[in-house]
């Protein structure tokens, strides 16, 4: 009583049908196949992919205190050191410090106090971008990295070659594409008394590779965190969430607190900076794609804001379809599209078939947002679609928010900051740039190759677009307005 799913090949299981890249598309093609629930092995390891809002919600959310657990993996965890990472980190009282953590820094109630912040990034963002356009990734990872490693450790990124900023892209591309890739299934976490093979045999190469892999991500805990430190010694710092939680006495009370803040501080870091450019560059394919949508929104930011100021949060009532543009480009470029996969730590039954302990659990985001029913014509950028009247009970469930952040005990911290900072920054791109395809010498219209080469997240390769001011006055405006200090 398995739930359905493509037939395994004996021992081996499903290995043929996984796919190293965009495994999100068989998974889909699997979801119409065989259903909500869809099954599948490799060696014996149980993979159960969840492919509608019922079936995620029930179990990784209602029944979330057994479908909230990490798979504990040999390579990534113990060999490349990342099993304190918050996203790798077992259910648990270690989570759950983590979790707290996080929750005082970017729960729901303290978003309002980075407004300021926000607005500061970005109107910075649009000055770097309007000085250099096609350098508007780099542009984008130096926004969202720089927003969390001010916030979380107090430092400023003076450059897009800032070595925080570069040890975060190597560590994160290391991680998604090398450590974790291929759901980070590695000989050895089938047969771990692999890692005590001495490292000069012959296949032992993976140990080799994980040292010098280990050392990077060390780095990358550590060197953020004794920047907060030193910079607290030497009195001269700005407050920031590790800075704040340093000098209260009551949080520092328990024996693991400073290791559970060095880690949750480069979870938050380390989580923020593909994610965010995976859907700033979704938003900008789309605009590319479908330029009515732009004049548009352009169109309602002019009679709402006017061309005198550039949008502030406090637009965001007012701005119902730049609202709808950000909900379309989160469902429309899904930044993690299978979710991460969670662990079920008992046998579980769920409509009469039953999801053995163990099984490594995939909240199919991509399929959920392609569902028709919810969205018809799911391949089309249409933020209409978000605008139509429906009860509650259907503008819930057609919210891409309650999907691409995750589920349940596990869902992303991140979510709240995300979605005031990512409103800012489309709203204010809205408002100042033009964003068109680029044309050849005899004035033809370069077509782009959208190619996603990333294991986890939906990131594009670069791709080339002309990005603008939209006129001289909008050029004056991101000159001459003031920073929010
Ligand atoms: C568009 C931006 C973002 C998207 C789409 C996104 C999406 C996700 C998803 C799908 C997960 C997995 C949830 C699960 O396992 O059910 C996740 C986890 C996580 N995210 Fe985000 N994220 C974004 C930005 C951020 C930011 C800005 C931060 C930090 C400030 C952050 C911090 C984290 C952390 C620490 C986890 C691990 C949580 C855990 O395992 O308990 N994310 N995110």
């Amino acid at each position: 009583s398995l739930p359905p799913g493509p037939k395994p090949i004996p021992v081996l299981g499903n290995v043929r049908d996984l796919t190293a890249k965009e495994l999100w598309l068989p998974a889909l093609q699997w979801a119409k196949d065989y259903g909500d629930v869809v099954y599948l092995h490799v060696l014996g390891q149980g993979l159960v992919f969840l492919n509608s809002p019922e079936a995620a919600f029930e179990l990784l959310d209602k029944r979330g205190g057994i479908y909230s657990d990490k798979p504990q993996l040999v390579m990534t965890g113990e060999l490349c050191g990342c099993k304190n990472m918050v996203a790798f980190t077992s259910y648990g009282d270690q989570s759950k410090r983590q979790r707290r953590l996080m929750h005082k820094a970017f729960g729901m109630q303290a978003i309002p106090a980075y407004y300021p912040l926000l607005q500061t990034e970005t109107l910075a963002f649009l000055r770097r971008l309007a000085a250099d356009p096609s350098k508007y990734e780099s542009h984008t990872r130096r926004y969202a990295g720089g927003l969390t490693l001010s916030v979380v450790y107090g430092y400023e990124a003076k450059s897009n070659e800032d070595r925080f900023l570069q040890l975060a892209e190597e560590c994160v591309d290391l991680l998604a594409n090398h450590i974790a890739s291929g759901g980070g299934i590695w000989p050895v976490d089938i047969i771990p008394a692999l890692q005590y093979l001495p490292d000069w045999v012959p296949g032992a190469g993976f140990k080799r590779k994980a040292r010098k892999w280990k050392a990077k991500m060390e780095e990358f805990v550590e060197k953020p965190y004794e920047f907060v430190k030193n910079s607290m010694t030497s009195g001269d710092y700005k407050p920031s969430f590790c800075s704040t939680l340093l000098e209260d006495e009551k949080s520092k009370g328990t024996e693991s607190f400073e290791f559970d803040l060095k880690w949750t501080a480069n979870s938050m870091y380390s989580a923020s900076g593909d994610t965010t450019i995976t859907t700033v560059c979704h938003f900008i394919m789309a605009m590319l794609s479908y330029p009515e949508v732009l004049m548009k929104a352009q169109k309602e930011i002019d009679n709402v804001v006017g061309t005198d100021r550039l949008p502030t949060i406090a637009d965001r009532d007012s701005l119902p379809y730049i609202q709808a543009v950000m909900s379309e480009s989160l469902r429309w470029g899904v930044p993690v599209p299978l979710n991460l996969p969670h662990r079920l730590m008992e046998d579980d039954v769920y409509k009469g078939m039953h999801i053995p302990k163990g099984s490594l659990v995939f909240g199919n985001i991509w399929a959920i947002t392609r569902d028709e029913r919810i969205y018809p014509d799911p391949e089309e950028f249409k933020p209409e679609r978000f605008l139509e009247e429906v009860d509650a009970e259907t503008a819930r469930r057609r919210d891409p928010k309650n999907y691409v952040f995750g589920f349940g005990r596990r869902r992303c911290p991140g979510a709240n900051l995300v979605d005031s900072s990512v409103w800012l920054l489309i709203a204010s791109i809205i408002a100042t740039m033009n964003i068109t395809n680029t044309v050849d010498e005899k004035g033809r219209t370069i077509e782009p190759k959208y190619v996603f080469d990333n294991f986890i997240f939906r990131t594009p390769n670069s791709f080339k677009c002309d990005i603008r001011p939209r006129s001289e006055k909008a050029l004056e405006l991101i000159r001459q307005s003031e920073f929010a200090y």
